[in-house]
């Protein structure tokens, strides 16, 4: 028998769903609607704590495509991590594009509730720290607060030895012939990627030949593409605070907008930027 038109399904009062929807079996939507627990009797406060899980649902999402990147530039397979990169840089613009539903709040609107949110504060986010060492941003005084969270951070301090995408990226620059000395690769994979010349340079070399057939440079503009769209996370993540909190001090204890600016400076894939100067 032909399957029934979707609208007469729709009419059809005989439809009735098991114990619980496909849907959410699948989705669990159910379970996502009970985790808006405001702490305020401000209606804009919603707005605030659903766009904040939805962030940490996307920082999830990118830091899972980064690291399929990351496994397919180890086996060699360019092609194949081009659409993990080409998902992460989407995603990127579906969380940046968040931040414009929170621009009706100004000062007095977050003031409403902003006391009650204690000291919390986005720097706790795990899932940001992960989805930064995926980036290969690396700081080990910003996961030593999560001491006594052991599970979480277990997990972070596994990761922030795990070598990053833009390590992968090096030691694949290697493989393809570029002299690319043990210092850059065999580093301390803790600390915070410093930028080596022979990286720029290969980059370089890459770029003479800026056609489809290249695989590398494709692998070059897909990760151009996903640290400029992370770049602007943070940029208008600052731009969100200006809006509502001007210099005030943040709730973490950080000077706010003007630490916010300082973590800014540490550019992600910073060879791919500075070699752009010798092409
Ligand atoms: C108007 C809204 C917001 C304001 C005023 C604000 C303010 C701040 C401030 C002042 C900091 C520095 C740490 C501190 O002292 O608290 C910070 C860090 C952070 N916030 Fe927000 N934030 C806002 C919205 C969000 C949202 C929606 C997210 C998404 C989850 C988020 C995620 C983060 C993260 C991940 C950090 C750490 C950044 C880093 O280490 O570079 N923030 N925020
Ligand atoms: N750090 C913010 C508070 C804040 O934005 C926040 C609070 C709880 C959960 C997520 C948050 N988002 C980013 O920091 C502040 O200083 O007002």
């Amino acid at each position: 028998m032909a399957a029934a038109p979707v609208v007469a399904v729709q009419e059809d009062d005989e439809i009735q769903f098991a114990e619980s929807a496909p849907y959410d079996e699948y989705v669990h939507a159910r379970t996502l609607h009970t985790l808006q627990r405001t702490i305020s009797d401000d209606p804009g406060e919603m707005s605030f704590l659903v766009v904040s899980q939805i962030m940490e649902l996307y920082f999830g999402l990118i830091r899972y495509e980064l690291r399929e990147a990351q496994r397919l530039v180890r086996e060699d397979d360019v092609w194949g991590a081009l659409e993990p990169l080409r998902r992460a840089g989407l995603h990127l613009e579906g969380l940046n594009a968040s931040w414009r539903t929170l621009r009706w709040m100004s000062p007095t609107d977050f003031n409403r509730f902003r006391g009650q949110l204690g000291e919390a504060s986005g720097f706790q986010s795990a899932m940001y720290r992960h989805m930064e060492f995926a980036l290969g941003l690396k700081s080990e005084p910003l996961i030593r607060p999560f001491r006594r969270q052991k599970a979480v951070y277990a997990e972070l301090t596994r990761d922030i030895r795990e070598p990053s995408l833009w390590d992968e990226v090096i030691a694949l620059l290697a493989r393809r012939g570029n002299d690319i000395p043990a210092e850059a690769r065999d580093r301390d994979r803790t600390l915070d990627h410093a930028p080596h010349p022979a990286v720029e340079d290969a980059w370089v070399r890459v770029y003479q030949n800026p056609t489809p057939g290249n695989d590398l440079w494709l692998l070059g503009e897909a990760l151009t593409e996903v640290g400029e769209q992370f770049s602007d996370w943070r940029y208008l993540h600052l731009k969100a605070v200006l809006r509502t909190l001007g210099d005030k001090p943040g709730t973490a204890g950080s000077s706010g907008a003007n630490w916010l600016r300082r973590s800014m400076g540490k550019p992600v894939f910073p060879e791919l930027w500075s070699a752009r100067t010798h092409m």
